[in-house]
């Protein structure tokens, strides 16, 4: 079966997506996300000007060589654009291969290991109040786990937390990064209410995770994964930025919260350490950025070998294509913990069809052969691209720090 066309396509409906699609000679075609968030055209230049044209004739079965191909291949491996193309030709190329075979793709992957995967919502709030009131509205449609994120008094603009109540969150809201500021000290004397506040509301049950997004050092993470040990949360995401992964060894030395990370990770690499150590307890990559299905099923089993479980990225800013194949491989990968997920813009949802579906706490994977997403390339056309990026972060003596 050869490829015989593939093209990006970049939309903005409700927020920023690059998809790719690949055709065969067959008929049948996949479809990939290559959305980075607020780098969207270098990867769209990464995959119209070196990655596609190279891919015309070759054999769409062929989903390992032609992987290797472009990791080994481009002889500059790694990185966040050259693995969000490669995960999205590799995405493609599954939904291709499952179409052909008229499977759903877990069936391709092996099978089912569970009927439904348990997924968090995001909970935000200007204050621990408004907080909780948007637990109450998620427990009510049946979310079984939420993530909580509130403003800390004397903090402006804070991660995770929409700026006027009600209002969608959404970082990425200008061309040039808006400037936020950061104050760890009354971060880390705020954060532990919210999460007392949150089981003496909801009691014991309701699984709380929080994402501390990159902002802490090692021994502030010690602390703060000391001091929440009492409100047992699911877990601790993003504590510190890890490129250097033996940061993760001091946290665990002083807590037994269990930590996740991984989000801006896009290899097994990246991992190694962290993993054979058992530093860590959850694994966050996306499949749009760690190697598709195939870069992910290497290191979910991997992980798997030392008690690591999945709970991979799903965040507005990965398309409903990435959703759909996680929703897939959530239901087949033997170490599976948990599945994000923040809800897209209906325009987004409009743009691109889909058949898993959210029930009662839970995603369930559709039969459609494929991953199940699809896009409307007409109504992609009605929503042009708008450029945006993430915000900066300056600690409140100006130094730049992590957003
Ligand atoms: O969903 C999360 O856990 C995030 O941290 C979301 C990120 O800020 C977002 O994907 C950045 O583009
Ligand atoms: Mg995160």
């Amino acid at each position: 079966m050869k490829i015989t066309e593939a093209y990006t396509i970049v939309s903005s409906p409700g927020r920023n997506f690059v998809t790719l699609k690949i055709k065969t000679d067959s008929g049948l075609y996949g479809i990939g996300d290559a959305t980075l968030n607020g780098r969207e055209k270098a990867v769209v230049a990464y995959l119209d000007e070196h990655v596609l044209p190279a891919l015309i004739g070759r054999d769409a079965h062929q989903i390992e060589d032609i992987w290797h191909y472009l990791y080994r291949g481009a002889y500059w491996r790694r990185g966040p654009v050259t693995m969000s193309a490669i995960s999205a030709v590799d995405l493609a190329l599954w939904d291709i291969k499952a179409k052909a075979a008229n499977m759903p793709l877990y069936q391709l992957l092996g099978g089912k290991s569970r009927e439904r995967v348990m997924t968090y919502a995001h909970c935000t709030g200007q204050d621990i109040e408004t907080c909780l009131e948007e637990v109450q509205k998620h427990v009510d449609l049946g979310y079984k786990a939420v993530r909580v994120q509130a403003g800390v008094p004397g903090i402006k603009t804070i991660y995770g937390v929409a700026k006027t109540p009600g209002e969608r969150y959404e970082p990425a809201d200008a061309a040039i990064p808006a400037e936020h500021s950061w104050s760890t000290e009354k971060y880390l004397n705020h954060a532990p209410k919210l999460f007392k506040a949150v089981r003496e509301r909801f009691g014991d049950e309701l699984h709380v995770l929080h994402d501390v997004h990159h902002r802490l050092t090692p021994i502030e993470a010690a602390r703060l994964g000391k001091a929440v040990e009492p409100y047992h949360l699911f877990w601790l995401e993003d504590c510190v930025p890890a490129e250097n992964q033996e940061s993760m060894k001091l946290i665990r030395q002083h807590t037994t919260t269990p930590l996740a990370i991984g989000e801006v990770f896009n290899s097994i690499h990246d991992y190694r350490e962290m993993i054979e150590n058992q530093w860590i307890d959850y694994i966050r990559t996306p499949l749009s950025h760690g190697g598709g299905i195939t870069g992910l099923r290497r290191l979910a089993d991997f992980a798997g070998l030392y008690h690591i479980r999945t709970g991979f990225h799903g965040p507005t800013d990965l398309s409903p294509v990435c959703l759909g194949a996680a929703v897939h491989f959530d239901t087949w990968v033997p170490n599976f913990g948990i599945q994000e997920h923040m809800a897209h813009d209906p325009l987004t949802d409009e743009v691109f069809p889909h058949d898993y579906r959210f029930e009662n706490g839970h995603f369930i994977a559709g039969e459609a052969p494929g991953h199940g997403v699809d896009i409307d390339e007409d109504a992609a056309a009605r929503y042009p691209y708008k450029p945006a990026s993430l915000p900066v972060n300056r600690l409140e003596d100006g130094t730049l720090w992590h957003w």
